[in-house]
Formats: C-alpha cells, sequence, structure tokens
C-alpha cells in the first residue's frame, strides 16, 4: 500500500492505526534516530460515546475502508479476543508459580478489564547498524503483564539477559518468556511480526505481589496506576503526532 493511503488510517491520539517507520523510539539514549519499522495498531474497542472510552487506552480503533482490505478487520477483532484469552491462561499458570490463588490476575481490575494492544509489526529490510545507532527497534523490556509474540522465520530479535552487564551481551533468540530487555536488528530482509501486549485495567494500582516481598525483601518499586505509567511509557517512546500535520501542511 502505499503511504498516502497509508496515513490516511494514521494512529490517533489513542495509539490506534498506522504508525509509520521511525515513529517509535524505543532507546533515546543509543538510537539516533527512530525504530526501522511500520505498525498497526489495535486496542480493546469501546465505541465513542461510551463514558468508558474518556480513559486513555480504551476508545475506537481505526479501520481501512471495509473495501480497501475485505474481512480484514473482523479477523483482527477476532485474534484480539483470542489471544487475550490465551493472556489470561498464561496469566493463571504465573499465579500459580507465585503461590497466588489461580484466578489472582482474573480481577476486574487486572484482566478483567485489561488494557490489550496488538502491533502489527513491519520492518522492511534496512540493515540495522548498532555503532551507528540504527535499530529495527531499540533495546526495551515490554511495559505490561505478558506479551504474546508472533514472528515469522526472519532472524532479527536479541535479548539481554543482564541489562547491567557492561559490555551488554545481546544473544539471538527464537522464542523466549518473560519482559526481558530486547530489540531488533535488520538483517536486510524484510520481517514481520505481531506482538500482542496485555495490561491490567486503567485504574489497577500496579504493585509488588504479596507473594514476592517479605520484611527483608521490601518491594522495590513504590505502586503506581497502570494508566500513568503506560501514558508515560508511550509518551516516552513515540513521535508526537503534531509533526505529521505539519509534513503534510
Ligand atoms: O518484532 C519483534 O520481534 C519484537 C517487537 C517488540 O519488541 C515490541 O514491539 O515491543
Ligand atoms: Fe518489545
Amino acid at each position: 500500500m502505499p503511504l498516502n493511503e497509508k496515513m490516511k488510517v494514521l494512529r490517533n491520539e489513542k495509539h490506534r492505526g498506522y504508525t509509520p517507520v521511525l515513529d517509535e523510539l524505543l532507546d533515546p539514549d543509543t538510537q539516533v534516530r527512530g525504530d526501522y519499522k511500520e505498525g498497526y495498531y489495535i486496542g480493546v474497542e469501546v465505541p465513542e460515546g461510551d463514558p468508558e472510552s474518556e480513559k486513555p487506552f480504551y476508545g475506537p480503533n481505526v479501520w481501512p475502508a471495509p473495501d480497501c482490505l475485505p474481512g480484514w478487520r473482523e479477523t483482527m477483532e477476532r485474534f484480539q479476543r483470542e489471544a487475550l484469552e490465551v493472556a489470561k491462561a498464561v496469566a493463571r499458570i504465573i499465579a500459580l508459580a507465585l503461590d497466588l490463588d489461580a484466578d489472582f490476575f482474573d480481577k476486574p481490575e487486572m484482566l478483567g478489564q485489561a488494557i490489550a494492544t496488538l502491533r502489527l509489526l513491519h520492518y522492511e529490510g534496512q540493515i540495522s547498524d548498532p555503532s551507528k545507532g540504527m535499530y529495527g527497534a531499540g533495546a526495551h523490556s515490554d511495559y505490561g503483564l505478558i506479551t504474546l509474540l508472533a514472528t515469522d522465520e526472519v532472524a532479527g530479535l536479541q535479548i539481554c539477559k543482564d541489562r547491567d552487564a557492561k559490555p551488554q551481551l545481546w544473544e539471538d533468540v527464537a522464542p523466549m518468556k518473560g519482559s526481558t530487555l530486547h530489540r531488533v536488528l535488520g538483517t536486510g530482509r524484510e520481517r514481520y511480526s505481531i506482538a500482542f501486549f496485555v495490561e491490567p485495567s486503567h485504574d489497577c494500582l500496579v504493585e509488588c505481589l504479596p507473594t514476592c516481598k517479605s520484611d527483608k525483601n521490601p518491594p522495590k518499586f513504590p505502586p503506581i496506576k497502570c494508566e500513568t505509567y503506560l501514558s508515560q511509557r508511550y509518551k516516552d517512546t513515540h513521535a508526537d503526532l503534531n509533526m505529521y500535520n505539519k509534513q503534510q501542511t
């Protein structure tokens, strides 16, 4: 699809829709420009006018005209719904592994009203050059509770198991669990991936789990409201949308 067609479905303030190459800058300390990837972001559909749509990560999605990609919207809505069920099943296993009740994360303020974001990503085939600060996706760890990642067979994803190591050791991976520090190197081959990010509800107070703290092992971070944390991470890592208005005039 030509860029001017994609720009008709440019992402809105709620991070729904087309996200151009360089829009996201995941690791400002290391990257010279943004990520060499483009994407399409789809969130939980809440129609305009519904009071819930006032929340920063709920609202209407942006869709291409139906005659442009017939059936695509329905397929993506089904993917979103089913991926959330998979994430909830994974959350139950995590809860058991942490000595919590299996349904610990199913509470309404947690995954009962989850923020769930599907990102369809495309790396155009640019070769990354870390010495020049050029990456498919800069180093970061994901923001939420669970990310499900589906990729094609093209390499590029790397993880760093110890972010404090100097120098950091980056390893190529196939799939890997956890919110590990990771990045994507462009290898010169076009690459597609689909990341599905699952976070608790807007109002959830994210704090250290009861089974993960004790007097000797106090929480490492203060509690924070989920929407405050996520809004800040998106603000830190995405271009200001006003920039695109200026470019078009
Ligand atoms: O494309 C990938 O394999 C990973 C993308 C990623 O890390 C992200 O969007 O958070
Ligand atoms: Fe990531």
